[in-house]
């Protein structure tokens, strides 16, 4: 995780308030850089501040990455897992900054900018980022097709002031999430005509048809006659190697953390878990692709319930952090949800090891691996009902929550991953018909495990987790009872007060 900060202004240079920036700290405590970059001769000044959790490439990278020939500038926050469909080695931000730049240099403007978002496009992993490509005079940004890292930006038409940072300055509606849906770019200096124009560019460059976040084609087709989804399936099969290829990438070759003393056990990964399916799955397959020697925490929040380990007292005193974090998002509901998250990530607590009393424990993960929010809504409505909220719902996944949830957990210095949001997996998830995952035709008594999620359930059967192929869905903010402390609050979309 990192924090990005740009600001566009026709004065001096503009750094974060001190509140802002020991925010953006708090993403990123390995390191903080500044540069600032001069647009055009007596014109608009960029100051670029990023702060870095690092954990690719074998040596330290700091940001925001410069080419002193050119001036151009790169504030990046992810992890390209893939550019192009190869395996990104080494740092992923240097092999990202390298991309732009060659396509930068490749053609005169107009073509650079097309090369530029052709190389975005090809990158698979979560990210947001905010690029200067001083040749082009052009500030590029935005967020990956699905959201999983926050951006949001504050426009100020009188002074001409253009900022776009990972956390909000302060809970003013001027604030604002980038929007999900493309590439921006906006023209600077002699080029933009004093215009403040942001272009968003589509995923897609040639405009190819109905595709759901950029990924996929929506399967809408409907079963054959007497299909039926049990354990010897292929489904399941792709599963397993869909989730389990999506893990590697995400649990695989994690450095140390700096500050661990080595008489601890080497415990680089944690698994939110919540005790449901699909958190569950993940652990267990985690525990397969690491080798013995590593720990991986299981970390479980419950507030002011008998295993407390969040007093209600604590939670009001971290309030007034987490309703500026989740901002713009501001219900109640997004409180409750955003606290089960934030105490999550924080990862303090009590630790029950098998046969010794409770003692208090705190991570030293600096990664975890979230759990999805999947499309399971059963509709009434037969096959084609059932299909279009299906689509409907995995379409909205990332527009609502991700940005608000990666801005509650990166408070601590950590970075969460989701697993189950990997593109390669959310394509195979689209263009599968329904009924090969969810099979609402056919009741329990052939496959043994409920429709929702029926193949996630039968992976889980597969494993040997037979308690959690039964688990029945529970919303995050019940299973962790958020909702239930304030219990005055009955409307979940009651603004926060
Ligand atoms: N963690 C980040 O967002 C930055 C980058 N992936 C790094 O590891 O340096």
């Amino acid at each position: 995780m990192c924090g990005i900060h740009v600001v566009l202004s026709s004065s001096s240079p503009h750094t974060p308030s001190h509140d802002l920036a020991t925010r953006l700290r708090n993403r990123g405590p390995d390191h903080l850089g500044r540069i600032v970059a001069h647009v055009g001769p007596g014109a608009e000044t960029l100051t670029c501040t990023s702060t870095v959790l690092a954990f690719r490439g074998n040596h330290f990278t700091a940001q925001p990455f410069y080419d002193s020939q050119t001036g151009s500038v790169l504030c990046w926050n992810g992890e390209a897992w893939r550019i192009a469909g190869r395996e990104v080695e080494g740092n992923d931000g240097e092999a990202i900054f390298g991309l732009l730049a060659g396509a930068s240099a490749s053609g005169a403007a107009l073509d650079a900018r097309g090369g530029i978002l052709d190389a975005l496009r090809s990158v698979e992993g979560p990210f947001a980022f905010a690029y200067f490509d001083k040749p082009s005079q052009t500030l590029f940004f935005g967020r990956d097709r699905l959201g999983r890292r926050s951006l949001v930006f504050c426009q100020d038409e009188a002074s001409g002031t253009f900022i776009l940072s990972s956390v909000p300055e302060s809970c003013d509606p001027a604030w604002k999430e980038v929007e999900l849906g493309g590439i921006y770019h906006r023209p600077l200096g002699a080029t933009s005509g004093n215009s403040l124009t942001v272009s968003r560019n589509d995923w897609q460059a040639d405009g190819q048809g109905d595709l759901i976040s950029g990924i996929g084609v929506f399967n809408v087709s409907g079963p054959p006659k007497a299909a039926c989804l049990t354990a010897s399936s292929p489904s399941v099969r792709s599963l397993r190697q869909q989730l389990s290829e999506s893990l590697r990438f995400r649990v695989w070759n994690i450095p140390k953390p700096p500050m661990e003393d080595d008489t601890r056990d080497d415990t680089r990964v944690a698994v939110l878990l919540s005790g449901g399916l699909d958190c569950s799955v993940l652990a267990r397959l985690t525990r397969e692709l690491l080798d013995d020697g590593y720990g991986i925490d299981l970390l479980t929040v419950a507030f002011e319930n008998p295993r407390v380990n969040v007093p209600y007292s604590e939670t009001l005193a971290h309030r007034k952090e987490v309703v500026s974090l989740i901002y713009p998002h501001d219900t109640e509901m997004d409180l409750w949800k955003a606290y089960a998250l934030y105490f999550a990530a924080r990862g303090q607590g009590l630790c029950a090891e098998a046969g010794a009393p409770e003692a208090q424990y705190t991570t030293p993960a600096r990664l975890f691996g979230g759990y999805a929010r999947h499309a399971t809504d059963f509709s009434r409505e037969g096959h084609a009902g059932l299909v279009n909220k299906l689509k409907l719902d995995i379409g909205r996944v990332a527009k609502r929550n991700l940005g608000r949830d990666d801005r509650a957990m990166a408070h601590w210095g950590k970075e969460v991953r989701f697993p189950y949001l990997d593109e390669r997996l959310v394509r195979w998830a689209i263009e599968t018909p329904a009924w090969e995952k969810c099979d609402f035709a056919n009741g329990e008594d052939i496959s043994g495990v409920e429709a929702v999620k029926r193949v996630l359930r039968l992976l889980a059967l597969e494993l040997g987790t037979e308690g959690v192929a039964r688990e029945k869905k529970r919303a995050i903010q019940f299973g962790a009872r958020t909702a239930k402390m304030e219990t005055s609050k009955a409307n979940n979309f009651t603004k926060i007060s």
